[in-house]
Order: structure tokens, then C-alpha cells, then sequence
């Protein structure tokens, strides 16, 4: 059964600075939706208040007409913050206290399994690659079947090969457990081949300037023309001229916008 999730004039203040919204949008439980943006234009703070990590200063963020509650959600960030003492599967196990010890062993199995895991269950996180470990935080996030899976930037930390790898488990756990998905991404290529749908954020103070519905056919390639043309669109919403104030980090994701806008 889809459901709405539903933001209503979501707002956040740090002191007196408005760093986001007000928001409005919704989109039906079952897509992936990706939020896209300049550095520091509110991307975070959105996930951070869907997620109840904080508090809005204003606005409602709903799923199925109801307060998102902790049990609905659960996020992955772009280090795994495993702890390091505890196996692969203690680690995914963590939040399944609740469950008899058979129902839990048989949860954890299931998602390494869906993450490409099954053998490295025994394994510390010392012994695990970046890719890996970031495949132990999906399946740690998943474990408890949350009805909305966040993720910021999850992938951004790796190098383009197991992002790629990383991003194709992704569909795999839509498959299989098939929550709503926000993925907060700097990335075009990342938001068009996972996404049913991109927002655009701008900002501070984060307002959408721009949503798309990429319709791009099942498997095509990032150098197919239909991809290209979906990417000279997003690349004329985030233009260069809307990127801002130039920081360190910030220059790095305009230099990597300006590359994609180079490659099209
Ligand atoms: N705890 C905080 N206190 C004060 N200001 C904050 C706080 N958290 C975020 N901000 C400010 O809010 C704005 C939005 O930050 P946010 O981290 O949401 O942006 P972002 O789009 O996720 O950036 P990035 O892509 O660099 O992670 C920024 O100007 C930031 O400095």
C-alpha cells in the first residue's frame, strides 16, 4: 500500500539564520526520490529533520498522515560508524535486541545476504574494505525495516568503482525490502541512475528550485543519449553561477559539476 510522505512547510533556523525552507513537497511511499545541491544549501538539515535527529523550527514532515516516528526510519551516513569491538553481524544485529535469538540471527543473515555479505558475517570492521563497510551500514539500516530509508551522501567517500558496485546493491535492496528512499547526493550520475525522482535544492536558506521525474528506460547506461539529455537538464539547474560562495569543499563539488558540465 503506497502512502504519502508529506512535508508542510518545513523549516529550519540556526539562531536567527533561516537555513531552510519553508518546504513543500510529497511524493508516495515505494520511490526513491534524490536531493541534489550546492554545498551548504540545506540538503543535511532536510534529512536530519525528516529523520528526527532535529528539530523543525516550523513545518510538519508526515508519512501516512501520521508524525514520522524513529521506528519508520532509518539513515545511513557517508562514514558506516560500525562499532569497531563488534562482529559484522553484532553490528548489523545491534537494533534487534527485541527479538528472540533465532528470528535475529535469521534477520541478520537475510540482510548481508541482500548487501552481498553472507561470508563476512564473523568478520571485525578492522578487516573490512571502505565499500564493505559502508555495504555493513546498509544492511545495518535495513535489518529493522524501516519504512523510510535516508541516506547522506552514502557512497561519496568511495572510490568510483565500489560506489558503482555500492549503488547497484541499492537496487537490489529496493527489491527485496522495498522502503521509501531520500538519498542526499552532490552527484547527477548518482541521482539520475537511482532516482524516480530529483529535487533540486538551492540555498541557504534550502528552498526546491527545481523536480524532475527522470524517466529513464530499466538498465540504461550512463552514456546513453536519454541519460546525456537528463544531465544537460539537471546541469542547467545547477549552473555554475547558482554554486556561490567558493570554500574548500564547496570548490571541490564545482570543479566536479564543472567536469560533468565539460563531459556533456
Ligand atoms: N548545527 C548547526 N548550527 C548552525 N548552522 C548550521 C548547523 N547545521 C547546519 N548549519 C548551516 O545550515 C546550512 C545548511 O547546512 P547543511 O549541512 O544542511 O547543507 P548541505 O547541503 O547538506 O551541505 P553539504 O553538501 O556540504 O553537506 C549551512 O549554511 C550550515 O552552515
Amino acid at each position: 500500500m503506497t502512502e504519502l510522505l508529506e512535508i508542510r512547510g518545513l523549516a529550519k533556523r540556526f539562531d536567527d539564520r533561516l537555513v531552510l525552507g519553508p518546504l513543500h513537497f510529497a511524493f508516495e511511499t515505494g520511490e526513491t526520490v534524490a536531493v541534489i545541491g550546492r554545498s551548504g544549501c540545506g540538503k543535511s538539515t532536510l534529512l536530519r529533520l525528516i529523520a528526527g535527529l532535529d528539530e523543525p523550527s516550523a513545518g510538519t514532515a508526515t508519512l501516512g498522515g501520521r508524525p514520522i516516528r524513529p521506528e519508520d526510519v532509518a539513515v545511513v551516513f557517508q562514514e558506516p560508524r560500525l562499532m569497531p569491538w563488534l562482529s559484522v553481524a553484532d553490528n548489523v544485529g545491534f537494533g534487534l535486541s527485541h527479538l528472540a535469538k533465532a528470528k535475529r540471527a535469521e534477520a541478520i543473515a537475510e540482510a548481508l545476504a541482500v548487501v552481498g555479505l553472507a561470508d563476512a558475517a564473523a568478520k571485525l570492521p578492522k578487516q573490512l574494505s571502505g565499500g564493505m563497510a559502508q555495504r555493513v551500514a546498509l544492511a545495518r539500516a535495513l535489518v529493522v525495516r524501516p519504512r523510510l530509508l535516508l541516506l547522506d551522501e552514502p557512497f561519496s567517500a568511495l572510490d568510483p568503482l565500489t560506489r558503482t558496485g555500492l549503488q547497484n546493491h541499492l537496487g537490489e535492496v529496493r527489491d527485496h525490502y522495498g522502503p521509501t528512499i531520500l538519498l542526499i547526493t552532490h552527484d547527477m550520475d548518482e541521482a539520475l541512475a537511482l532516482a524516480d525522482r530529483i529535487i533540486v535544492l538551492d540555498g541557504p536558506p534550502g528552498r526546491i528550485v527545481a523536480e524532475f521525474a527522470p524517466r529513464l528506460a530499466p538498465g540504461i547506461k550512463r552514456t546513453a543519449p536519454q541519460f546525456q539529455r537528463w544531465k544537460d537538464r539537471l546541469t542547467d539547474v545547477l549552473g555554475l553561477d547558482t554554486l556561490g560562495p567558493v570554500d574548500a569543499p564547496a570548490h571541490n563539488k564545482i570543479t566536479k559539476l564543472e567536469e560533468h558540465r565539460h563531459a556533456v
